[in-house]
C-alpha cells in the first residue's frame, strides 16, 4: 500500500499529473523516516521538519500533520515495514504550468515505505568520499525537491568510486550530498552551524545528544577543506546511513584509514538509542 492524498491505496491506483509541480518545478518538500522494529524513529522530529519546511515555502498542508502522523503509522502497519524507510512528499499540486502559486490547488501527500536493512558493511567498514564544490541555493536548511545540486554531487561521488560527496563552499566543508559530515580533531567534534548553508539533520541532532552524553566535547563551528583533510577521524550522518565513518578522502585515508574510536564510541551509542525508542 502507499498514503496517496488521505488513503490508504494500492500504488497502481496512484496517479501523479503531469502539471503536479512537483513534478515540473520541484516544488514541494520531504522527509525520509527510518524504521526500526516496526517502530519509527524520532518521527515527531521528522513531522515537524517537514512541517517547517512547508512553511518556509509558503505551502500549507492539506490536513493536520497529527492526522499525517496517524496514516503513516497506519502504513507502517499495513505494510509490515519492520526494518526500512518511510519517504514522505508534498507537492504544491497540480495546476496549469506557471511559476507563480496556482490560485486554487490541492497540496498532494504521498508517502510509501522501502523494506532497508542497516548498511552494517559501511558502519563497520567505513566508506571513500571525494570533495566538490557547493553549488547548491542558499536555503538548504529547507527539505526541498529541489535536489538537483545534491544530485549531481551524489553522481561526482559515484563516477570517482566514492559513496559520497562532501561539498565545500568558499572553502568551507558545508554537509554531504544527502548527509551531514563532522569531523573529529584531537577528541573533539565539529560541525557546520545549523544555518541556511546546510539541512539540520534529525540523525545530526540526535548525535549532539548522545555526545553530551557520552561526554564528547563539540562545537558547532565551520572548518575548512584543510581541516577536514587533517583531521583524526571523520564521519556522515543521516537517516538511512546512521553514523557512518569515512576512511579516504580524495584518494588519501583519513587518520589511519580506519574508523576511529570516538566514531565507534557514537555509533554504539546510537544502537542504545534505537533500542531505548523503539523497543521500549
Ligand atoms: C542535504 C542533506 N543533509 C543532511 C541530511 C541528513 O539529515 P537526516 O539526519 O535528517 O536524515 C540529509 C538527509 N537526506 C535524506 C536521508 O536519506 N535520504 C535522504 O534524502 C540531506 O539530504
Amino acid at each position: 500500500m502507499i498514503l496517496y492524498d488521505e488513503r490508504l491505496v494500492s500504488r497502481e491506483e496512484a496517479d501523479i499529473d503531469i502539471e503536479d509541480r512537483a513534478y515540473q518545478f520541484g516544488d514541494g518538500v520531504y522527509e525520509m523516516i527510518r524504521v526500526y522494529h516496526g517502530r519509527p524513529f524520532y518521527m515527531d522530529e521528522h513531522l515537524a521538519r517537514l512541517e517547517r519546511s512547508a512553511t518556509e515555502i509558503r505551502l500549507s498542508l492539506p490536513y493536520p500533520i497529527t492526522r499525517l502522523k496517524q496514516l503513516l503509522l497506519d502504513l507502517i502497519q499495513q505494510n509490515h515495514l519492520e526494518e526500512g524507510n518511510v519517504y514522505i512528499q508534498v507537492s504544491r499540486g497540480v495546476a496549469p504550468r506557471y511559476h507563480g502559486f496556482p490560485e486554487q490547488a490541492r497540496p498532494l501527500v504521498i508517502a510509501y515505505t522501502q523494506h532497508a536493512k542497516r548498511p552494517l558493511a559501511e558502519l563497520n567498514h567505513g566508506i571513500k568520499a571525494v570533495t566538490t564544490e557547493d553549488i547548491r541555493w542558499l536555503r538548504c536548511d529547507i527539505k526541498s525537491l529541489n535536489l538537483l545540486g545534491a544530485v549531481l554531487a551524489k553522481q561526482t561521488a559515484i563516477d570517482h568510486g566514492a559513496k559520497e560527496a562532501i561539498l565545500v563552499r568558499d572553502g568551507i566543508v558545508t554537509e554531504g550530498s544527502s548527509t551531514n559530515i563532522f569531523i573529529i580533531k584531537d577528541g573533539t567534534l565539529h560541525t557546520h552551524p545549523a544555518n541556511h548553508l546546510i539541512l539540520n539533520g534529525i540523525t545530526r541532532q540526535v548525535i549532539f545528544k548522545l555526545a553530551d552524553e557520552c561526554e564528547i566535547p563539540i562545537s558547532e563551528t565551520t572548518f575548512s577543506k584543510e581541516a577536514l583533510e587533517s583531521a583524526d577521524e571523520v564521519f556522515l550522518s543521516s537517516t538511512t546511513m546512521e553514523i557512518c565513518p569515512i576512511v579516504e578522502i580524495d584518494g588519501r585515508p583519513v587518520g589511519q584509514g580506519v574508523p576511529g574510536p570516538v566514531t565507534k564510541q557514537l555509533q554504539e551509542a546510537f544502537v542504545n538509542e534505537i533500542k531505548r525508542t523503539t523497543l521500549a
